[in-house]
């Protein structure tokens, strides 16, 4: 079978299908309500027990934030008065526990999910969680604890939930295969934070393998085999062992320049969502975060992150990072990243709705307080500030500006910050590559978005399956318009970078290096093979090669030309 390369490695061993029994619950007459009561019970505490664990869990290996969830589940365990409506129910219709819970559960999800309130809708399905929780309890069936793995295997899943990657026992999961996503997936991310290899995108492998399987997959080709003849397994037992020890050779290039053979250097920087990443950064020898999207600080909660809450996190990821510079984005909220509390409206596209820029600017008590947050912060390190989804010269003035005002507002109160802070913005709307010589002249930096930049230029979808084979970054369109931004940005005397994925994509770099892009912002995991590839190449080759291939047709031929004529040994 065949899926999108997500998380580079290769994974051999036995599969677990991460699929949830269906449930059945019959109602049934009881004679002994104080038995049936406290049978009711025991499911709760074992219940607790389990999500106790989650918590501990999740707090130890990913951090406080995504604990939470686990803090709301029980806290619905613990509530009295839905569990007090259950034996209400258990004692006077006589019925066995599942029933009553399922009645009652029912009920209030009506409820909550009949108001027009996404907060309330979320804790719907919260309720839902922990009553299906007890069910399974109440019913003996087991479900699969990702964190409570007995031995090595490869999970396999329909799509995995920011959660579900959460809880994930990284000492024995090899890998992970799911049905749903795409490279820019939340859990294409997740997984190469984890450094764990992953293939998304395969469509019927939920259905086409079972518990016990022997699979073996490619992360970074997409090829996924089930039940491998014992040649096929020999093969790639060879393969996963050559990849182990090019990942031995590349860990030899840390401390060593990011520069080409003829003495061209860039910085090879990293992506993070959250001040955990940075333990991969320096492991894989970042020289910078060249994103760090914040969006994660404000998802996976009730309410918006305080002032002083953010500032942690930033000053954190800026100390730890030693002066090394740290380019945060603001807020890039909306499209496919919701935030319930917010209460958005719901949109026809929201790719091109109320989101990222557009809505801190119109709601500037959020923006302020992120700005305040990152001017504090910037006292502490090497901060660049980076706005997401311009799309107009106005939208960057008018972000300037209230920059100015919050620094006006925190000099008046004696705050320090860092009075030099380099002011950014993504190039990632085909408006803004196209007037990218007029942005060029008022900010410090460009950082290239391709993922948007190539979902708007080519309008498609970056995460529809149907339409995926029209995402392709080799697409000759997106390479001009990159073209356009780094020679307008270089006109101005700024420098200019890209954090979207194909800064990170082995075939792309020798051109991107061609063009003469200056940062490179990718995973952690893709750092050292960048630092490789770019360490055998020659700038002056790529210059030519770059020339020739924007001036090609079609995506497949820009492939073909680069797989015929870039050979990289290693
Ligand atoms: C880096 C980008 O931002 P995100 O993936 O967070 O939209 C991009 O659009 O390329
Ligand atoms: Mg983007």
């Amino acid at each position: 079978m065949k899926g999108i390369g997500a998380s580079p490695g290769i994974a051999i061993g036995k599969v677990l299908v991460k699929k949830d029994p269906e449930i059945k619950i019959e109602k049934k007459s009881i004679e002994n309500v104080d038995a049936e009561i406290k049978r009711l019970e025991e499911a709760r505490k074992v219940s607790k027990e389990q999500i106790n664990k989650l918590y501990e869990h999740t707090l130890k290996n990913i951090g406080e934030k995504e604990a939470k969830i686990f803090e709301a589940h029980s806290m619905i365990l613990d509530d009295p008065e839905f569990f007090g409506q259950v034996e209400q129910k258990i004692k006077s219709e006589e019925v066995n526990a599942e029933f009553a819970l399922n009645e009652v559960t029912n009920n209030f999800v009506q409820i909550f999910e009949s108001m027009d309130n996404e907060y309330m809708k979320e804790r719907a399905a919260d309720i839902k969680d922990v009553s299906s929780r007890v069910i399974k309890q109440l019913l003996g069936i087991e479900t699969t604890d990702l964190s409570r793995l007995e031995e090595e295997v490869i999970i396999i899943a329909e799509d995995l939930t920011p959660s579900d990657t959460a809880q994930m026992d990284k000492e024995k999961v090899l890998g992970f295969v799911t049905e749903i996503g795409g490279k820019t997936a939340h859990s294409a991310i997740m997984a190469r934070t984890l450094e764990i290899p992953a293939v998304v995108g395969v469509e019927g492998i939920t259905t086409s393998v079972k518990n016990g399987d022997i699979l073996i997959f490619d992360g970074e080709e997409g090829n996924v085999i089930v039940n491998p003849e014992e040649k096929v397994i020999e093969e790639y037992k060879n393969k996963k062992e050559e990849y182990e020890k090019f990942r031995e050779r590349l860990a030899e290039l840390k401390g060593a320049k990011s520069e080409t053979k003829d003495g061209f250097e860039v910085e090879l920087v990293a992506n993070i969502g959250t001040p955990k990443d940075v333990d991969g950064v320096i492991r894989n020898d970042g020289e910078g975060v060249g994103l760090y999207r914040t969006e994660f600080l404000y998802m996976d909660r009730d309410d918006l992150p305080t002032e002083d809450e953010q500032f942690e996190a930033y000053k954190e990821v800026a100390e730890r990072l030693e002066g090394k510079p740290v380019v945060i984005r603001t807020l890039d909220i909306g499209g496919d990243k919701d935030l319930p509390y917010l209460e958005l409206p719901e949109e026809m596209n929201p790719f091109l709705g109320y989101r990222a820029i557009r809505l801190c600017l119109d709601r500037t008590d959020i923006f302020k307080t992120q700005l305040r947050a990152l001017l504090r912060a910037s006292a502490y390190g090497n901060i660049k500030i980076m706005f997401p989804m311009i799309s107009s010269i106005e939208e960057l003035r008018q972000a300037k500006a209230i920059l100015e005002e919050v620094k006006e507002e925190l000099r008046s109160e004696n705050v320090k910050f860092n009075e030099e802070i380099e002011v950014g913005m993504m190039i990632e709307i085909p408006a803004a590559a196209i007037m990218s010589d007029v942005f060029a002249k008022e900010v410090d930096f460009f950082s290239i978005g391709t993922n948007d930049l190539l979902q708007y230029t080519t309008a498609v979808d970056r995460g529809n399956r149907q339409i995926s084979y029209l995402y392709n970054q080799f697409h000759p369109a997106l390479l001009r318009l990159v073209k356009q931004v780094i020679d307008n940005g270089h006109k101005a005397g700024i420098w200019v970078g890209m954090c979207g994925e194909v800064a990170g994509d082995p075939k792309l770099i020798p051109i991107l290096i061609g063009m003469g892009l200056d940062e490179f912002s990718m995973s952690p995991i893709s750092i050292l093979k960048a630092r490789w590839i770019i360490n055998n190449l020659s700038r002056e080759e790529m210059k030519e090669m770059a020339e020739k291939v924007i001036n090609l047709p079609t995506a497949e031929e820009v492939k073909k030309f680069i797989e015929e004529n870039i050979k990289i040994e290693f």
